[in-house]
């Protein structure tokens, strides 16, 4: 006899799929609150798992973090990604491979820094920005526009290299079809969850819209890839220790192909695979989690005023804010955390799917269950956290700063997930944060644009994360030492 987890009853065939509304956290959340921990909903045809405390995420993402360490297929991902690269990837050799080299090469410590004067540049360009667009602190500036074009720039120079920036000055074009490739990506498709009603999706013009920007994101990608064969074979790059993802996914193939013994090698679909994958699983939270900080913080006089003086003594007279100055900023780290707490940007985390059947506790969890783990809720749990729905950067000023988002140790926070597949990403994602909000709050004072309203709607818009769903329009006033 195996007891299986609660299951509240959905419709015929589509199951719970169509209740869980435009926010699925919280309908999740207030489900749990009824149901418990552990709930298992049928979607569509797809047995789903819910984790919703701390300690099932800890099986989740540690105690049995193999069972769960697989994914769904995701139809969208077979159409943008090519079906190769590694966030959607099943568990297998495949993803073994392309995380290695994703955590070894692309992402390592050593990699990350190496992009540092590109972060540095690219904040500079937004400061420069800001104050073109508020000529003296007068007119609202579009600070998600910002943010985006930020973010865009970074993550396309590491991604593409420097000649890639394709933020607001690469053009209006290339900022849109970003913009499509991560919202198809995070479109949840009727066809997934029920194979028979894959009509839906066509007939919603799903299936055009993502062959369209499929074809746009790999004519994009197959010029990049050109242009650095090109650079490689006039031997422009010889001395130049700075290298993107792209370099590095060719130099990986050079030496696999100068290895008597063998190695990897990646074909260019793999390789354009890895490439925008990183891409997406890299701009859509950042940007969010920027913008979400930014509205906290406005909403927040005092937090602002707090994280204000610390960054403005720390860099004191300078003219700008360097990475040199993060690590004196505990407090904008503290910031930034409890902005990941209370605006988890992927709530959901990513599906996992299981590889065979395990335990949840104590609940029996089939092979191939689709699993769930609602982080927001869990950060929200008021069984484990005070004011719990409050924004208290404060809570997290005893951590040690030294071992940051160890991912794995504290299940109560898990923004970044945990585990094989836990977010690689993080040491790329951090400085990418703290520079740009630093250089905003260092530079400017921020406020409301007057005649309209003295605090800001925190409404939510569920996508590929989920995101402020106003535009952020502030006044920024220019601030010197
Ligand atoms: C605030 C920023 C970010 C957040 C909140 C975030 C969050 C996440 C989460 C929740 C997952 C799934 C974890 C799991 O299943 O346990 C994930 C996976 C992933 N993230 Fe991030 N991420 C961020 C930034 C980045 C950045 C900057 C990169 C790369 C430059 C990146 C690359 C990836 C990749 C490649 C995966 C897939 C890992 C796998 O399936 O093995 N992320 N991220």
């Amino acid at each position: 006899w195996r007891r299986l987890p609660p299951a509240p009853p959905g419709l015929p065939l589509l199951g719970y799929l169509p209740l869980l509304g435009p926010l699925p956290h919280r309908k999740l959340q207030a489900m749990a609150a009824k149901h418990g921990p552990v709930m298992l909903l049928r979607l569509g045809r797809v047995p789903t798992v819910v984790a919703s405390s701390a300690a099932a995420a800890q099986e989740v993402m540690k105690t049995h973090d193999l069972a769960f360490a697989s994914r769904p297929r995701a139809r969208m991902a077979d159409r943008l990604v090519y079906g190769r690269d590694m966030a959607f990837a099943p568990y297998g050799e495949h993803w073994r491979q392309s995380r290695r080299v994703c955590v070894l090469h692309l992402l390592s410590y050593r990699r990350v820094r190496s992009f540092r004067h590109a972060r540095e540049q690219e904040a500079a360009a937004m400061v420069g920005r800001v104050r073109r667009a508020s000529p003296g602190g007068r007119g609202a500036v579009n600070v998600t526009a910002l943010i985006i074009s930020y973010t865009n720039g970074i993550i396309s120079r590491a991604a593409f290299g420097d000649e890639g920036r394709f933020g607001v000055d690469g053009g209006e074009k290339l900022t849109k079809l970003f913009a499509d490739f991560e919202e198809l990506l995070g479109t949840v498709t009727f066809g997934d969850f029920v194979p028979w009603l894959a009509w839906v999706d066509a007939l919603m013009g799903l299936d055009a819209k993502a062959a369209r920007t499929s074809a746009q994101m790999d004519a994009l990608l197959e010029r990049v890839i050109a242009d650095h064969r090109q650079r490689r074979r006039d031997s422009r790059r010889e001395h130049d220790g700075h290298r993107d993802f792209v370099d590095v996914m060719l130099d990986v193939n050079d030496e696999a192909d100068k290895n008597a013994a063998g190695g990897v090698m990646f074909d260019d679909v793999a390789i354009k695979a890895i490439v925008l994958d990183t891409f997406a699983a890299a701009t859509d939270t950042t940007y969010t989690s920027l913008v979400w900080a930014m509205a906290e913080l406005i909403n927040h006089p005092r937090e602002m005023r707090r994280v204000q003086d610390e960054i403005r003594a720390a860099v004191g007279d300078g003219d700008r804010v360097t990475e040199d100055h993060l690590p004196k900023l505990r407090y904008l780290k503290c910031v930034i955390k409890e902005t990941l707490r209370l605006r988890t940007p992927l709530p959901l985390l990513l599906p996992r799917e299981t590889m065979e059947d395990t335990q949840l506790l104590g609940y029996h969890v089939p092979a191939r269950s689709r699993v769930i783990v609602n982080a927001w809720a869990i950060a929200r749990d008021p069984a484990t956290w005070d004011r719990a729905e409050e924004f208290v950067p404060e809570r997290f000023a005893g951590d040690d700063l030294t071992t940051d988002y160890l991912l794995g140790q504290d299940f109560r926070f898990v923004p970044f997930g945990a585990g094989r597949r836990g977010c690689p990403g993080v040491g790329f994602a951090v400085p990418s944060m703290e520079l740009a909000l630093a250089s905003l709050l260092y530079h400017f004072d921020w406020e409301l644009p007057a005649g309209g309203p003295s605090k800001l709607e925190m409404d939510e818009l569920n996508g590929l994360s989920v995101r402020l769903k106003a535009t952020l329009l502030l006044v920024a006033k220019p601030w010197s030492p």
